[in-house]
């Protein structure tokens, strides 16, 4: 297995010249795109190769997350009474939400707007315990109890992440946030922050893949929350490449504009990728290719 997963790296190299890394956080803009790396984690054991241990902030693949917790605290029908399961079909930071759309059945978590309303409904007294919560939890998930927030990323986001705070406010005004927009938005660009690495985001996958159980036999997630997850990852997880890559790839997925994925094959395995030059609609090009070829050499697609 390791050598197929070498071959599929090299295979898939020569695309990383292909990708843009993200500027629009300026701090990102100093990502190498050159690194490419995967980890694929199983029941037997792991295998990896390339760049799996280099560190990159886990961006969108937070999502998932607030969406997990959330759905931990309240239920999914709280869920699905706050926001919508469709997919947008729109970039992951849009903004072109006329009136009559900004109701939460028209709010995808997968996407910005969405995934800050969900993260303001983790259960919480103050959104510093929040972010506690939030942050303990990614360690749960990841197996990593070492993860730490990337601080200049952080502070990058923060100094510049007026789209997203248009967003908040649109939330608030339609009654969509209850407390601080300011401190809301504090905690979701420091989760955005959380530095990972592939094998981190493989343990997230695999968590998805063995329906909540993680491989000591601990249940960490409900199992049904799990197949709501996967089903939104699966046709929303990729922004609006979410459709070309169920057709091409065929699993849940998730990605980020720091070049990670989290994929998983139900009942099989947890995938994480990274590799930070990114096409037009934010995921990473050679993080695509290499789990357009795992999936065609392993026949992971669930279809
Ligand atoms: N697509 C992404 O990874 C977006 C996450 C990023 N922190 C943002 O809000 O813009």
């Amino acid at each position: 297995m390791n050598k197929t997963l070498e071959q599929i790296l090299e295979s898939s190299r020569t695309y990383t010249s292909e990708g843009r890394v993200a500027d629009y956080i300026p701090e990102l803009a100093k990502a190498n795109r050159e690194e490419i790396g995967i980890f694929v984690a199983t029941a037997e054991g792991d295998y990896y190769a390339g760049d799996w241990d280099k560190p990159f902030t886990i961006q969108s693949i937070v999502k998932p997350i607030f969406l997990m917790l959330t759905a931990i605290d309240n239920g999914i029908d709280f869920v699905k009474a706050h926001v919508g399961v469709e997919a947008t079909g729109k970039p992951f930071n849009a903004i072109d939400y006329a009136e009559p759309l900004l109701l939460k059945e028209h709010i995808n978590p997968m996407v910005n707007i969405g995934a800050i309303a969900v993260c303001g409904l983790v259960k919480a007294a103050s959104n510093e315990e929040r972010f506690q919560r939030l942050l303990h939890f990614t360690k749960k998930i990841t197996g990593n109890p070492q993860l730490e927030i990337d601080r200049e990323v952080y502070e990058s986001e923060k100094k510049t992440g007026n789209k997203n705070r248009a967003l908040a406010y649109l939330l608030k005004n339609s009654g969509m946030i209850y407390g601080s927009v300011e401190e809301l938005l504090d905690v979701y660009f420091a989760m955005c922050s959380v530095k990972v690495t592939c094998k981190d985001l493989a343990n997230m996958g695999y968590l998805l893949a063995n329906r909540g159980v993680d491989r000591s036999g601990e249940r960490i997630i409900p199992r049904e929350d799990t197949i709501f997850l996967n089903a939104v990852l699966t046709t929303s997880g990729m922004y609006d490449g979410s459709g070309e890559f169920a057709t091409t790839v065929g699993i849940p997925a998730k990605s980020g504009v720091g070049g990670g994925i989290m994929a998983d094959c139900p009942g099989r395995m947890g995938i994480g990728i990274y590799s930070p030059g990114l096409d037009k609609k934010g995921n990473s090009v050679a993080g695509v290719k290499m789990l357009e070829r795992l999936s065609r050499e392993l026949q992971l697609s669930i279809f």
